[in-house]
């Protein structure tokens, strides 16, 4: 145990209470991309943020990506691969590579760290008791080129009772965005498109998507230009005058499905800073980019939320 100022221990536990009561009981889902764990260092920052949100009563759904992982096994067996508009392309050996890295490798990694901080949790993927419906997605016309992506689903349906068990019975579900069709066929989705939907079968308080950039930004280039605070239209906006790029685009679309499918907030922040949940959950103080339905509409008291 870490020996501090028992004063400064107690005023952090009452500046954090009102967050706890408002909190306690309701869904937050936590998207970690791949990069997260590329080192132990930013595991352990990220899980044992996660810990005590779980630890508080939250209802935490964690999902994870692994797309710099998985890079990594296709070069090394000589798949050159393949991203359109931030989305792999997936042939049949990609697609078990897929399953191997995501729900093998990576889930596995990040269940072992939740051991070390003594959460209960269990691995998922969206093929588990049917957690992810989705069909294989046809060939899609991409600015002018039409791109088959392979073994890349679109998701139909979340059906998400097997998440409801488990947090009933408290223990927190980490999930692989690996999903398959009605037939069986596995289908490699987004991890952020997974983790929307299942935000808004759940109808999460948050959806909080943890990745490498700081937030979203006006001009990728221009590290200043990052936007706390947007809605819907300011979304579309960003995405009809080109600002958002690669990866940011189906990001863009997951927080919009997110936020249509009844999220309340979604929060896209750099896992590269310490703390950056705990700081966006129990304070005021947000770092990353806050985004909700429609800012006018919020009440003076909730944008204080
Ligand atoms: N407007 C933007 N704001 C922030 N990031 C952007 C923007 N446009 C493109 N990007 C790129 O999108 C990346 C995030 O997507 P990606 O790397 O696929 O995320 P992750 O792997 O974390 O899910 C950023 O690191 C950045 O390079
Ligand atoms: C279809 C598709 O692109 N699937 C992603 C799944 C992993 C992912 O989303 O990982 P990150 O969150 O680390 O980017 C991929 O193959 O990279």
């Amino acid at each position: 145990m870490l020996r501090t100022d028992p004063s400064v221990a107690i005023r952090a536990l009452r500046s954090a209470a009102p967050y706890i009561r408002m909190y306690k009981g309701k869904v937050f889902v936590i998207k970690a991309s791949g990069g997260v764990f590329a080192d132990l260092a930013s595991t352990r920052t990220l899980i044992e943020q996660v810990a005590i949100l779980h630890q508080v009563g939250i209802r935490v759904v964690l999902v994870h990506g692994g797309g710099p992982q998985l890079t990594q096994i296709q070069e090394s067996l000589g798949i050159k691969p393949q991203i359109v508009a931030g989305r792999r392309v997936t042939d049949e050996k990609s697609i078990e590579v897929t399953s191997m890295v995501l729900n093998g490798l990576v889930n596995t990694q990040i269940l072992g760290i939740c051991r070390e901080f003594d959460i209960a949790a269990v691995g998922v993927s969206g093929v588990d008791a049917g957690l992810v419906r989705a069909h294989k997605r046809p060939p899609v016309n991409v600015e002018g080129t039409t791109v088959d992506y392979g073994f890349v689903g679109d998701i139909d349906l979340i059906d998400a009772k097997v998440l409801q068990q488990l947090l009933d019975d408290g223990l927190m579900p980490v999930v692989s965005p690996v999903s398959a069709d009605d037939s069986g066929q596995l289908l490699n989705i987004n991890a952020d498109t997974v983790a929307a939907a299942i935000g808004g079968a759940l109808k999460a308080e948050k959806l909080m998507l943890c990745t490498g950039a700081p937030g979203i930004m006006e001009a990728l280039d221009d590290p200043r230009s990052i936007i706390s605070y947007t809605d819907l239209q300011g979304l579309k906006r960003l995405k009809d005058q080109g600002s958002l790029k690669d990866g940011m685009l189906p990001k863009a679309k997951a927080i919009e499905d997110a936020i249509r499918g009844g999220v309340r907030r979604v929060h896209v922040m750099s896992y590269k800073s310490p703390d950056s949940i705990l700081a966006e959950v129990f304070t005021n103080e947000g770092t990353g980019t806050l985004v909700v339905e429609n800012i006018s509409a919020l009440s003076a008291a909730e944008q204080h939320e």
